[in-house]
């Protein structure tokens, strides 16, 4: 099931097959129409996650095991009709996710889309301000995600019901329902509600010949997909010349963990590209301040464009002490995928302390809150270059970035979008890669609906598989770090967390494997709650 997806493929199958085949959408199921109001009756929300950490996809400095998950919601309407949104996460981390989204339901569920995006600002002020869950953030770190989630989900069900896809439907509306959608409390220091409408009006000028060339040539992208940290130099080379074949020009290397490795690496991939190919570096918040001056400019012999994360992201003062020290090797400070909100972003723009701004679809609270620093960084002339990669991000990102192109910013200097060639064969309408260039999306949406098998994949690797997986996967990290053997115990208890250490038991695992080898492999099973009840009881006793 989990086929990363290759080089100018489109979520691992080849293009003409996923054509031919393309899965029934909601959409499709029923008869829409625009002027319904659609009402939420419900929310569901499923844990999905993805073995990637067994072969170190998607490894960094900080992030050595990554095993790429969401929390994948789905709104039902009562006209059929649904909207379906995530959060990218990371493995264990899913579950707090799920209790902050089903936290969230109260606030949405019974909300006709009609009522919400006929006041969205309002809506979002709802979701991120009520007076006791904003103690948890406000608008930042696990309720933020989750807020991200539901309204991505709401995004969606806005453009299916206008059958639209976003780039488009964004920009064909009013400017001034667009910044209808954007709260701007704490940023009219530098933003304007006024000021925004006016940049939005003076973009529709060549909107036209924009939306043409986009649908034509493509967003230009960048990959990051030959070079995680935990790849071998072998792999590194295989990559990046399947890569260069595939027509990539731009590329990202992970770097932090050792200076000498990095060197090495870096160096190797630059001979690879040429000196004409573009090349970042992405320390993932590895480094204190001195220390990332010194150890990226040992590494500015390879010419990098920019150093993401260099230092934790909530330094905003520390980026820019970075920024201006690496200024003269020609080197910038890019960063974004964990700033919190659009309060920081401005921070960071006030204090030039980055030069790329990296929007997240799903760090920042949806649509709504990445307008706000769209307009902002073009405000302060400063291109953005989206994070993407994850789960589903490349699906949700390529419509705020054509949305920039085409709406806001008309340029394309220095401006790319991450690209990461996994996972996206989980999706009903996954991006389209051509000649390294996001392709607008076609179908209605936000691109972020998921099969239903995938939906349901960690359900299928629970326990038995998911067990297996983990402690494989520890066993091999802790060999590689330490040189010693940990036992199976310990392996199962780092893989599983405390509450389930019962499975230690090995009579318990037996009746366990017997259960789920059931639940996989018999359908209705995985329906049985009372069934699931009674052997979780069981095994809990023996
Ligand atoms: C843990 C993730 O893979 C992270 O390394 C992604 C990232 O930083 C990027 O894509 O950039």
């Amino acid at each position: 099931m989990f086929k990363p997806a290759r080089h100018g493929e489109v979520g691992g199958v080849s293009l003409q097959r996923s054509q031919q085949q393309k899965p029934l959408r909601s959409h499709d199921r029923f008869n829409l129409c625009a002027e319904m109001s659609h009402k939420i009756v419900n929310l569901r929300v499923r844990d999905v996650r993805f073995p990637t950490s067994l072969e170190q996809h998607g490894s960094d400095a900080m992030h050595t095991d990554p095993d790429y998950s969401a929390a994948y919601v789905v709104l039902d309407t009562d006209s059929g009709l649904k909207g379906f949104g995530l959060t990218f996460t990371l493995g264990k981390g899913t579950e707090i996710v799920l209790c902050a989204v089903k936290a969230l339901a109260g606030l949405v569920i019974g909300k006709s889309l009609q009522e919400i995006v006929s006041n969205f600002r309002g809506f979002y002020r709802l979701l991120t301000s009520d007076g006791q869950m904003r103690w948890l953030g406000p608008e930042k770190g696990v309720i933020h995600l989750a807020t991200a989630a539901v309204l991505n989900a709401v995004w969606d069900l806005w453009a299916r019901a206008e059958g639209k896809y976003h780039a488009m439907y964004l920009s064909i509306q009013d400017p001034k329902q667009i910044v209808s959608c954007i709260d701007f409390r704490y940023i009219t220091d530098v933003l304007t509600e006024e000021e925004a409408l006016d940049i939005l009006v003076k973009a529709q000028e060549g909107k036209k010949q924009r939306e043409d060339q986009m649908l034509k040539e493509g967003y230009p992208a960048y990959t990051t997909s030959c070079a995680w940290l935990g790849y071998s130099d072998q792999q590194l080379k295989q990559l990046c010349s399947d890569a260069l074949k595939s027509g990539w020009t731009r590329f990202k290397v992970k770097v932090g963990a050792d200076l000498e490795d990095d060197i090495r690496r870096c160096r190797l991939i630059r001979k690879m590209i040429g000196p004409s190919s573009t090349l970042m570096i992405d320390a993932n918040q590895r480094w204190d301040v001195a220390e990332a001056i010194s150890w990226v400019s040992r590494l500015a012999e390879v010419k990098p464009l920019w150093i993401e994360e260099p230092t934790s992201p909530d330094d905003i003062l520390g980026h820019a002490a970075i920024s201006k020290a690496l200024a003269p090797l020609g080197i910038g400070v890019a960063t974004g995928e964990q700033c919190h909100n659009r309060v920081m972003f401005k921070q960071f723009l006030q204090a030039s302390a980055l030069q790329f701004v990296q929007i997240d679809s799903c760090r920042l609270g949806s649509v709504n809150e990445n307008l706000a620093v769209l307009l902002m960084a073009y405000k302060f002339q400063v291109p953005v270059c989206p994070h993407a990669g994850g789960v589903g991000l490349c699906e949700l990102v390529q419509h705020l970035i054509l949305f920039d192109y085409i709406c806001v910013s008309a340029d394309l200097r220095n401006r790319m979008c991450e690209y990461v060639d996994h996972l996206h064969e989980h999706f009903t309408s996954p991006v389209v890669i051509q000649d390294a260039h996001y392709m607008p999306p076609k179908d209605p949406g936000y691109s972020c609906e998921m099969l239903e098998e995938s939906g349901l994949y960690f359900k299928h690797f629970t326990f038995v598989q998911y067990k297996h997986w983990r402690g494989k996967n520890i066993l091999k990290l802790s060999h590689k770090r330490t040189g010693l053997k940990m036992s199976k115990e310990k392996v199962f208890q780092k893989a599983w967390g405390t509450e389930i250490n019962f499975l230690q038991s090995s009579f318990s695992v037996t009746v366990n494997r017997i259960f789920f080898f059931l639940l996989i492999k018999v359908p209705s099973f995985s329906e049985s709650f009372d069934f699931f009840l009674i052997l979780f009881g069981l095994s809990f006793i023996m």
